[in-house]
């Protein structure tokens, strides 16, 4: 479909505010002629194309061997029609077609209240087959854990905090022994006074010693110890569903483990990491981190016809991490890579594992239970649907090798269907679907048998503490004679001490973020902005008219901490009149990739966004991330920002931080992270958006205030306190135009371990 089609037309009364009405202004030290918007000059350079310019380190690894394609014929001697090569790609992309609405993820009580209606320009949401139910349901062995099976972020029968508790709490090395970051604005339990009055201190001390510095002036000899992981940070594999669902929340008296027990475990644990690290350095230029390499995909040792995908999808050269990670993965090794976001990682793995697929034997015409060669774990839909994507482009001139996709939020007969009747040499699939076809689809444990090379993207993710579990019982699944492949964008040491879960121990950890460097992009800025929450809407409006005003083609990606909370906030920009979609895992799979493609293809548009974006999904051309409230953890900060400064384009990124937050940039503090002004919001602003939060639907606040308690409540150094928390979370509530908190069910806040705390309203 061509991609006007898909664009929407702007709102006709949409005005992009001129330069002189703009509403943001700077606080007096910054203040300045005001030839262009403020944001302009927050953010002075422009967005284009960096090119593929800077130097790389170059691997030369590659076999001379002539590559022989190998014929995929029939067992009768014919070739597959092209009706089959049609069905075989058709089988990779059908999901997209195919996929129904399904609300099933939303707890009975969330159901209840969510009004699911658009606000102002939004598109209303397709409710179909909304409560269609996957048939396959209930007879899963894993009875309660079977309802969250299908989140994104896994979780499969534990609590958030039985994972936090188990989790590790320190880091290894040098990098534990610092202590955290003392902030000069916070007390000494962390929280600093609620209200700070409006514009005092709007130049914050800065929290990056290097803050200030762009590109090409960085010191790459003096690498900043890393801060801890995780520190003080709620955890990111608490799913958005598990947010919301509080029956999942545990009790009280288990919220006091002692978590010592697990910093000893991993002490002790402490040796060399296994694997043979091999660094290839990705050189910053100083200006643009050049994300090519030298070598052209032709000079690999890869099928012609693969070679031919690779060209009609526009690809000449290798990216650094294809370069490094080819040769060895043709080997046979079994591999960890890490490679910036954007960096193309996908192909790095799906082109050699399609090598593997070609020397396999083909099926028998009449197999029933034909195996599966390759199995890709994504950890979120949108990235499952992505790869499978990626791999149909690849795949263009080899019709008879399929790939399937199987995700929640679609009906599993249906993609019982597809695996039976289409070519799967190739799965690519999320933990809890995955677990869902082992237990439930007829023969699929045998086609597991097949697998020759299993896939973890977002390893890190997919490794701890959330999905572990399940893809420890995955792996059980599937053979131990096996090439397994790891690729993120972030290893933190904790995640390559237990990746022998799925690693051979002999394996290679291909590095291309050069040791000294971020894991940033250079060309992306990173600001923080720390202000109190009853400023924060009205900042956040004002950040996007300039923005808006400043580049026509503006693509900005706004992440708030829950699907709840992404919904309100979502309501309120629509109340703004502004041009925004909204994407978390509350929305139905059909409504979420109709979003997620509409955006892809679109200019001139927001969408706020839960963490279901953060990871892996290729949004071209983003021009700002913005970042409401605590990332789960400094990865998430990182994969966040990946979605803009792609492929060597620029990008900006805001965090946007209540005093109270303010910790976490300790835990960011070696990236280049400069603080942005606090703006000055004028009256008029303020006002508007006083009163579009007026128009915002109750529920959609009760669900907003339930779920921002959850969240705050599962992080360490804000839950901890819960009479503060609750305080906090009534000043949410108050931001949000609420005089009185809205009452919580007495069981939820039991749950929660909320009981007796003054200030919280029960029902
Ligand atoms: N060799 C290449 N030349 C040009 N573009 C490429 C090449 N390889 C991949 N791409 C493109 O680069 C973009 C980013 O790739 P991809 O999504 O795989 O990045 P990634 O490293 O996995 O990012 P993330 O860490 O965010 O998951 C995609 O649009 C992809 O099509």
């Amino acid at each position: 479909m061509p991609a006007t089609l898909l664009v929407l037309p702007r709102h006709i009364s949409f005005s992009i505010p001129s330069l002189s009405s703009t509403s943001m202004k700077l606080g007096p030290s910054l203040r300045a002629p005001r030839a262009v918007p403020a944001f302009c000059r927050i953010f002075p350079f422009k967005l284009k194309y960096q090119g593929m310019l800077g130097r790389v380190f170059h691997v030369r690894m590659l076999s001379s061997q002539p590559y022989r394609e190998r014929n995929w014929s029939r067992p009768d001697g014919s070739r597959s029609s092209s009706r089959d090569a049609a069905a075989v790609r058709d089988g990779g992309r059908g999901p997209r077609r195919s996929l129904i609405d399904d609300e099933a993820q939303l707890s009975d009580w969330v159901g209840d209240r969510r009004t699911g209606s658009f606000k102002g320009k939004r598109a209303s949401e397709d409710d179909g087959s909304d409560r269609e139910r996957a048939p396959g349901r209930g007879r899963t062995k894993f009875g309660e854990a079977k309802r969250r099976r299908e989140t994104d972020t896994g979780d499969f029968g534990e609590s958030e905090r039985q994972r936090t508790r188990r989790a590790p709490t320190r880091t290894f090395g040098r990098e534990s022994s610092r202590p955290p970051r003392q902030l000069d604005s916070e007390g000494d339990d962390g929280f600093p006074p609620l209200r700070k009055s409006w514009g005092d201190n709007p130049t914050r001390g800065n929290m990056n010693p290097r803050a200030g510095q762009r590109a090409g002036r960085r010191d790459f000899g003096q690498r900043t110890s890393k801060p801890r992981d995780g520190e003080g940070a709620v955890s990111r594999f608490q799913s958005e569903e598990e947010r919301m669902d509080l029956t999942d929340l545990i009790s009280e008296d288990e919220s006091e483990v002692d978590d010592s027990d697990e910093d000893e475990l991993v002490k002790s644990s402490n040796g060399s990491l296994p694997g043979i690290e091999k660094k290839v350095a990705q050189v910053s230029s100083g200006q643009s981190d050049s994300y090519l390499s030298e070598t052209r995909f032709d000079q690999c040792a890869v099928s012609p016809l693969s070679l031919k995908g690779i060209r009609d999808a526009g690809y000449e050269k290798m990216t650094v991490v294809q370069e490094a990670t080819l040769p060895v993965i043709l080997k046979g090794k079994d591999v960890l890579a890490k490679a910036r976001t954007g960096t193309g990682k996908t192909v790095a793995f799906l082109l050699p594992s399609i090598e593997v697929v070609l020397k396999s034997p083909a099926p028998e015409r009449d197999q029933k239970r034909p195996p599966i060669f390759v199995l890709v774990i994504c950890p979120t839909r949108e990235l499952a649907s992505q790869a499978a994507a990626e791999a149909n482009t690849l795949l263009k001139y080899h019709p008879s090798i399929g790939v399937q996709v199987v995700i929640g939020g679609t009906r599993l007969a249906l993609e019982q269907k597809r695996m039976q009747t289409n070519p799967c040499q190739i799965l690519v699939a999320t933990p809890g679907r995955l677990k869902d076809h082992i237990e439930n689809t007829a023969g699929f444990a045998t086609r597991l048998m097949g697998v020759k090379v299993l896939v973890l993207d977002e390893a890190d993710q997919l490794l701890d503490m959330g999905f572990q579990k399940d893809i420890e019982r995955i792996i059980a699944a599937i053979p131990k004679q096996r090439q397994t492949l790891l690729f993120s964008a972030t290893v933190p040491e904790k995640v390559r001490r237990i990746s022998h879960i799925a690693l051979k121990r002999d394996h290679e950890f291909i590095n291309t973020v050069e040791e000294g460097s971020e894991e940033t992009h250079t060309q992306v800025r990173q600001m923080q902005l720390v202000a109190p929450l009853n400023k924060q809407f009205s900042i956040l409006y004002s950040i996007l008219k300039d923005h808006i005003a400043d580049d026509v083609n503006y693509k900005v990606l706004v992440f708030c901490t829950t699907a709840m909370v992404t919904a309100f906030v979502a309501d309120l920009l629509g109340e703004l009149n502004l041009n925004v979609r909204e994407i978390h895992s509350r929305k139905s799979q059909s409504y979420r990739t109709k979003v997620s493609e509409e955006f892809r293809k679109s200019k001139g548009l927001i969408l706020v966004t839960s963490d279901v974006s953060a990871r892996g999904v290729d949004y071209p051309d983003v021009t700002l991330v913005i970042q409401i409230g605590l990332p789960a953890d400094r990865e998430q900060y990182i994969h966040r920002l990946g979605r803009t400064g792609r492929k060597g384009k620029e990008g900006q990124g805001i965090l946007m931080l209540a005093p109270w937050e303010e910790f976490f940039l300790s835990t960011v503090r070696d990236l280049p992270i400069t603080e942005a002004p606090v703006p000055s919001v004028d009256p008029e602003t303020k006002k508007k958006v006083e009163k579009s939060l007026s128009h915002v639907e109750m529920k959609s606040k009760e669900s907003a205030y339930q779920a921002w308690l959850g969240y705050y409540n599962s992080n360490k150094k804000i839950g901890s306190d819960k009479s503060k928390l609750v305080e906090l979370a009534n000043d949410f509530s108050r931001c949000m135009g609420l005089d009185t908190p809205p009452a919580i069910p007495k069981l939820v806040i039991g749950k929660m371990g909320l009981r007796n705390v003054p200030g919280l309203r029960s029902r």
